[in-house]
């Protein structure tokens, strides 16, 4: 695995390692400079000119989550979960708040069928289902292990039904109801689902959906199995089938063409129910829709209610515990727990981000347990960033001077990339130059090449020719007030940033 990617030797839980922790949960208002941080009010229908009136079918602030990372997430190519690894996941997405987690099939396999068992032994708050062909064998297998209900799938396009099983749509209404039926008479909760929803025919799908409506089945299923669907379309179907059945309705996106977050909050506005999901999203092919970003979507929609119902400061360990499970890296533009999820680093983003954290983000990292950060050493930087390192290195300098530091360590990072320790030492040689008297100033950098250093001194040169009569009379007052508060004899003067003397007068 990758650590630096990971995070690993980072200081932080994000593992970002080249920014300053801005107001984050971990050292709070420590450069003191931000301000209303957790004013994060996205959805307040004044800021947001964009806002859709509320609309009547709309479940954004009312659905559940049927957590598949056990059933759909198996199926990721890399996934191997024994007995004790799928506890752990179990458990943590228990703590995590998932109203249901589903389940491989107990006909898929001896210890599928064991570890199904386990499962349900444990007494999670959550409600454990199975997922199951459409047919009475695999049926009768399932209600025989604990769980609370059954997830029943058959494919209905014209592709699945030719290649797949090879049944006509009679057959699957008829055998649908059967099943359902069945499930029903043990007492379990039983979903229909159709698999490959947008590529079967609507009055297909109606049908066999109406008949089992008609018999009390719990949720009837719309699936994008091939991740073929767009936003418009979900919204339309769900729309229409939310007019057809009286069965709550869950839904099944994957991301092959990277809408199943879309897919599933445009389900909800169209009135389905439940969403399925998968940590980081694992499953067939490139999976499905991802429960970190789906809730981060879910929290921009309205945050006491997410924030009401799951514990998102679990969210990031669950998602190493599977990251590991699975042996893949955390995504570094993962929503939420990337590692670069909440850094700021150009220099108008870090200065109003400093001035206000709404300013740039839409989520809190706090709501998380992440940290903010703000990117100090590129080329991109500026003073705002600058001055804020500066006072949580507890040094004392005024605005021109942080300024015109921040001149030298743009310079130097055109030269070649930056560490933190690479800035944070430009700062601190800068300013205690601004100390020493003419020539025995200390090179800014010392870990440099020859090369670097004759770049270095080269665009030094540039800068020194630049006019700064300005800033030269603010950094002359205020060394003016610090010597003399200070003690020092300020007839000296004080150095400049291109080594001369200013006299204080
Ligand atoms: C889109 C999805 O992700 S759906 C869920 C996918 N999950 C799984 O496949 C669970 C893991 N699967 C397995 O362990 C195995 O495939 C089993 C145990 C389910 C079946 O194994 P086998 O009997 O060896 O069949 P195989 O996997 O080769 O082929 C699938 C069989 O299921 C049938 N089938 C496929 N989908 C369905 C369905 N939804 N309902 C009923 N039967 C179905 C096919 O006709 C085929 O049966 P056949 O060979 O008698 O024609
Ligand atoms: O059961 C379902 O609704 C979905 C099954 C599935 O994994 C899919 O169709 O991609």
């Amino acid at each position: 695995m990758c650590s630096s990617c990971n995070g690993d030797a980072a200081p932080a839980a994000n593992g970002q390692s080249n920014g300053i922790i801005v107001n984050g949960p971990t050292n709070g208002t420590a450069n003191g400079t931000a301000n209303g941080a957790n004013d994060h009010t996205p959805h307040n229908p004044r800021q947001m000119p964009f806002s859709l009136p509320s609309d009547y079918l709309s479940n954004v602030s009312n659905f559940k989550i049927i957590e598949s990372t056990l059933r759909e997430g198996e199926q990721f190519a890399n996934a191997f979960f024994d007995t004790e690894t799928k506890i752990r996941i179990a458990k943590a997405l228990d703590d995590f708040g998932v109203e249901y987690i589903e389940l491989t099939s107990p006909a898929s396999s001896e210890q599928s069928r064991l570890d199904c068992k386990r499962i349900c032994s444990l007494g999670l708050k959550a409600k454990i289902l199975t997922h199951v062909r459409c047919n009475m064998q695999d049926a009768k297998i399932a209600v025989e292990t604990g769980v609370d209900g059954l997830d029943i799938v058959i494919g209905t396009s014209p592709q699945l039904m030719q290649h797949s099983h090879g049944k006509s749509v009679d057959y699957i209404r008829e055998t649908a109801l059967e099943v359902v039926q069945f499930v029903k008479s043990k007492g379990l909760e039983v979903r229909f689902s159709s698999e490959d929803s947008f590529r079967s025919d609507l009055v297909d799908l109606l049908n066999i959906y109406s008949a089992v409506d008609k018999i009390g089945v719990n949720r009837v299923g719309i699936a994008d199995t091939i991740g073929v669907a767009n936003p418009r379309q979900v919204y339309e179907l769900i729309r229409t089938l939310r007019g057809c059945v009286r069965a709550d309705i869950e839904t099944h996106f994957h991301n092959d063409t990277g809408c199943a977050i879309a897919n599933a909050y445009c389900a909800l506005e169209a009135g389905a129910t439940h969403v399925d999901t998968s940590v980081l999203g694992i499953g067939e092919r490139n999976g499905i829709t991802p429960l970190g970003g789906f809730v981060a979507r879910m929290l921009v929609a309205n945050r006491d209610y997410v924030r009401g119902k799951y514990d998102l400061t679990k969210l990031k360990a669950i998602e190493d515990l599977v990251a590991d499970a699975v042996e893949v890296n955390i995504p570094f533009n993962n929503p939420v727990t990337g590692f670069c999820a909440f850094t700021h680093k150009a220099g108008i983003h870090a200065k109003a981000i400093i001035a206000n954290p709404t300013t740039y983000e839409i989520i809190n990292p706090a709501d998380f347990g992440m940290t903010r950060y703000v990117h100090f050493t590129s080329r991109l930087t500026g003073w705002n960033a600058i001055k804020s390192r500066v006072n949580q290195l507890g040094l004392e300098m005024t605005d021109s001077q942080i300024k015109q530091c921040t001149t030298r360590i743009k310079a130097m990072a055109d030269i070649r990339k930056l560490a933190i320790e690479d800035t944070d030492a430009i700062i601190h040689t800068f300013y205690e130059n601004l100390y020493l008297g003419h020539g025995d100033e200390k090179p800014l950098l010392e870990n440099v090449t020859p090369e670097e250093r004759k770049k270095f001194a080269q665009k030094e040169a540039e800068l020194s020719r630049e006019p700064q009569s300005k800033e030269l009379d603010e950094v002359v007052e205020h060394q003016t007030d610090l010597l003399a508060t200070n003690g020092i004899d300020s007839s000296n003067g004080v150095k400049t940033l291109n080594g001369e003397v200013a006299t204080v007068t």
